[in-house]
């Protein structure tokens, strides 16, 4: 018997707790562990899974007091828009997951499988209800189904199998997300880190349709696998309510949101990246970046270039990420703050980004000595793979300086520029060394973010502008690059990428000027004639309508008419 409400806590926690176990008999909900901290799944649950389980005790800590209630809230959802979009073919799985398993009364009534409204009593009743629902998807979870092709150390194969097993709130979300159509199947694990793990699942459209592979990453919310999150969220303005210090399950939620709104913006910003698709509390689904068959394209460090051309292809690689860096800083207006091999998978000569749920908005007290190190990661591994890099202070440059361009191939353009403006005598030994130099003392440069942070404002005030790292942060550098814009716009072409070049204006420092600055877009860019007529026109249009308007008091009169007759 499903237990009462009650207003007694206890009292409900203890029918809650028995209503579990009785369902956990009859194999329909994972049983709470047994013999210490050991996982003893459920037959219906891991029917597939091989019999592992053994967990450190930190593993199962944070979920002692485990709830499922959030679980069932529909407010902690994004990407929910996807399931109404009538257009979206999530409408159609839906459908079709329902079709399959029962709950046909629901569908016939249109009602979704989470409904959106919140019981007002019987919370638990209600909650165990959804669970015991959800249990029919259980032979979905096939996590032993492991498809790696990418060369992991041993260490994390085995890690891999270990982890099979998921807790009873991951577990009930993926079982929701497929009782909702995100995904139909949950299979082997893709990666598992110390962070998060990520699957791979498929999606069946409809019956004939080759399925859609998908990937789900889910965050960890033990204790011991955290690392210093905080460093990253604090400062940031859209994390302005805090960190959540304290609580584990809210702060890798808010972990979890943070990556989806930043895939949102990469996706957008025609980023290749996974695009997100839904989030649920710590659980992420997004599209998988791999091929047909399940295999994940490998991360950069572990890619094979073949043929002729390796080095042509690791320089185009080196100038397409250059390019995509710059535009998540101007377009997104964000910084990866841990790019670098490992977070970016290649196929076919194309980069994809991913991991990105730390990186942090240009307005996060450190994004600019994330940036460094991001510049200073990748330069190490291209010079690695026998790229001749640019210095990373030059790079630093051309990603931060506002004017230029920020779509291909126009940024390949201005990557190139860069090379060719660059001191001629770059070859030689004695240059590199003077790079490595260069690169060491920008590495170690302290970049103060605003006026606050520097040591010595009057001093700093006496240094020529070029000699700042932060220079294309000062106001004025942004307003006066903003004057040069208006400017060139009387002289077409001025401030063209030829002429500083041509004029030496390009070499050394100089590189933020090479960018062709374009026509100005906006209004006050217009050319004044331009202006004037239209703004004649707006006037001669306005005069016109008012000869056609009826006086005041016609109107006046004829609307007390037509008022009086009705009555
Ligand atoms: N959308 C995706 N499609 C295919 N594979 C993916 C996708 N997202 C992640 N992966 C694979 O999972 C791995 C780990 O992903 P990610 O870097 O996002 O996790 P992480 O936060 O680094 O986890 P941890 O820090 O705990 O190792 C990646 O190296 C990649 O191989
Ligand atoms: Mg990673």
């Amino acid at each position: 018997m499903p237990p009462v409400w009650c207003a007694n806590d206890d009292l409900r926690r203890r029918q809650q707790l028995r209503h579990r176990r009785d369902l956990a008999r009859q194999g329909l909900v994972n049983q709470r562990p047994q013999d210490g901290n050991v996982y003893n799944p459920s037959p219906v649950m891991e029917s597939t899974a091989p019999a592992v389980g053994a967990l450190p005790a930190a593993d199962y800590v944070h979920d002692e007091d485990e709830d499922l209630d959030d679980i069932f809230d529909s407010a902690d959802e994004s990407g929910h828009d996807l399931l109404h979009n009538p257009s979206s073919d999530l409408n159609k799985a839906y459908n079709r997951q329902s079709q399959l398993h029962g709950s046909a009364s629901k569908v016939a009534a249109g009602v979704p499988a989470s409904s959106t409204q919140k019981p007002t009593a019987n919370t638990f009743a209600s909650v165990d209800d959804q669970v015991a629902e959800l249990s029919k998807h259980a032979g979905k979870i096939r996590l032993d189904n492991v498809k790696q092709t990418q060369e992991r150390d041993k260490d994390k194969a085995d890690r891999a199998t270990a982890e099979l097993v998921l807790d009873q709130r991951t577990r009930m979300i993926l079982l929701q997300m497929i009782n909702q159509g995100v995904v139909s199947e949950i299979h082997g694990a893709i990666s598992t880190g110390k962070e998060a793990n990520v699957y791979g699942a498929v999606q069946y459209l409809d019956n004939d349709s080759t399925p859609i592979q998908r990937a789900i990453k889910v965050y960890k919310t033990a204790i011991l696998v955290f690392k210093d999150r905080e460093r990253y969220i604090a400062g940031e303005h859209r994390f302005k309510r805090g960190s959540e210090k304290g609580n584990n399950r809210k702060m890798v939620k808010l972990w979890a949101e943070k990556e989806f709104r930043n895939l949102r913006r990469l996706h957008s910003a025609g980023i290749a990246c996974p695009e997100p698709l839904r989030l649920k509390l710590h659980v992420l689904v997004m599209e998988f970046l791999g091929d047909k068959r399940g295999y994940a394209f490998p991360r950069l460090r572990d890619a094979r270039l073949t043929g002729d051309d390796v080095d042509e292809q690791w320089k185009n690689l080196y100038v397409q990420l250059l390019g995509i860096m710059r535009r998540l800083y101007q377009v997104c207006s964000l910084v990866h703050a841990d790019l670098s091999e490992y977070n970016i998978l290649y196929n076919d000569n194309q980069l994809y980004i991913i991991d990105v749920s730390q990186s942090v908005e240009h307005d996060h007290p450190r994004s600019l000595e994330f940036l460094r190190m991001d510049i200073k990661n990748v330069n190490d591994f291209f010079r690695r793979q026998g790229v001749d890099t640019l210095l990373d202070r030059t790079i630093f440059n051309f990603i931060t300086v506002p004017e230029g361009p920020v779509s291909e191939p126009e940024l390949s353009k201005a990557i190139e520029r860069l090379y060719e403006v660059r001191p001629a005598a770059a070859e030689t030994d004695e240059a590199v060394a003077e790079m490595e130099v260069d690169n060491e003392v920008f590495r170690n440069q302290y970049i103060p973010q605003t006026l606050d942070e520097l040591y010595d404002i009057e001093k700093e005030a006496d240094k020529p502008v070029d000699e700042l790292v932060y220079k294309h942060m000062l106001a004025d550098r942004v307003v006066a690059d903003k004057k040069a814009g208006e400017e060139g716009s009387q002289s077409s072409d001025e401030g063209s990428v030829d002429d500083a070049a041509a004029s030496g204006k390009g070499s050394g420092d100089e590189e933020w000027f090479i960018f062709d600055k374009g026509a100005p877009r906006g209004k006050k860019h217009e050319d004044k004639d331009d202006k004037r007529s239209h703004k004649q026109a707006v006037k001669e249009e306005k005069r016109e309508k008012r000869k056609e308007k009826i006086p005041k008091a016609v109107k006046k009169r004829l609307v007390s008419t037509t008022t009086r007759k009705k009555k």
